[in-house]
């Protein structure tokens, strides 16, 4: 069984993918968390974002390892844990350039295809593109400020700062965001976390 949940920025993907996963007791993949991994080593080894060629070649000779587990994904670049690394300004500001390249959206795909079932996917185009078969879809949504306000929770930024570069993502990730035909889309600003998790758990068991 694979469960897909996708959504815009900091809709609680990676939040509500983890309480269903735990609840259903399997992992949860974040595919972002992929993209991210390649964004922080192009940085580091002071890449061109916008060159492909050399991001695939250095991936190449420093692969990447995502593990996903229910209490939280981890990514390693060898010994190197690249986790806490993940969710910094800088990556957040050129992780969709990284993410336009067709190379680089097989790199990630054929690493999630390999994975074996049940898990619950996390990301942008998880129930369009990568698993269109999967048994129950769900897409997230929240108005911008709202992200950005729980999203301030977390980050030292001021929140019109946090929400502009939301905006600024959501567009730049334009051609990846869209719910699948057969998704349920769950706008989660009037919601808790707890009741987008038991939304999508009751749907699942129905
Ligand atoms: N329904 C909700 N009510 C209140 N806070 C929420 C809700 N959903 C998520 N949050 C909070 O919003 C923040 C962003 O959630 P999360 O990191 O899960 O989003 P995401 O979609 O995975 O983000 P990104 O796209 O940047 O990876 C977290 O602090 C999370 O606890
Ligand atoms: N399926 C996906 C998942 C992610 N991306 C790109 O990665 C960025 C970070 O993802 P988060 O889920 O951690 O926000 C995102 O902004 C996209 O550029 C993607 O393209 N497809």
């Amino acid at each position: 069984m694979i469960v897909t949940i996708d959504g815009v920025a900091a809709s609680g993907k990676s939040s509500v993918s983890g309480g269903v996963a735990r609840a259903l007791g399997i992992p949860y993949v974040s595919s972002g968390l992929l993209y991210r991994a390649a964004t922080l080593l192009g940085l580091d080894a002071g890449l061109d974002l916008g060159d492909p060629g050399a991001l695939l070649a250095h991936l190449s000779t420093h692969p990447v390892r995502l593990e996903p587990l229910a209490e939280g994904n981890r990514v390693w670049q060898a010994d190197r844990e690249l986790t806490d690394d993940l969710h910094s300004t800088r990556v957040d500001k050129g992780v969709s350039v990284v993410a336009a390249h067709p190379q680089v959206r097989a790199w990630v795909d054929d690493q999630l295809r390999a994975l074996p079932e049940p898990f619950v996917a996390e990301g942008r185009d998880m129930g369009t593109a990568v698993f269109p078969h999967a048994q129950h879809k769900f897409y997230l949504t929240a108005s911008a400020r709202i992200r950005a306000q729980r999203r301030a929770k977390e980050r030292p930024d001021d929140i019109p700062d946090i929400e502009a570069a939301l905006i600024r993502r959501d567009e730049l990730d334009a051609n990846q965001i869209a719910p699948a035909a057969d998704a349920q889309v769950l706008d989660t600003g009037p919601m808790t976390l707890d009741e987008v998790i038991t939304t999508i758990l009751r749907a699942v068991r129905a």
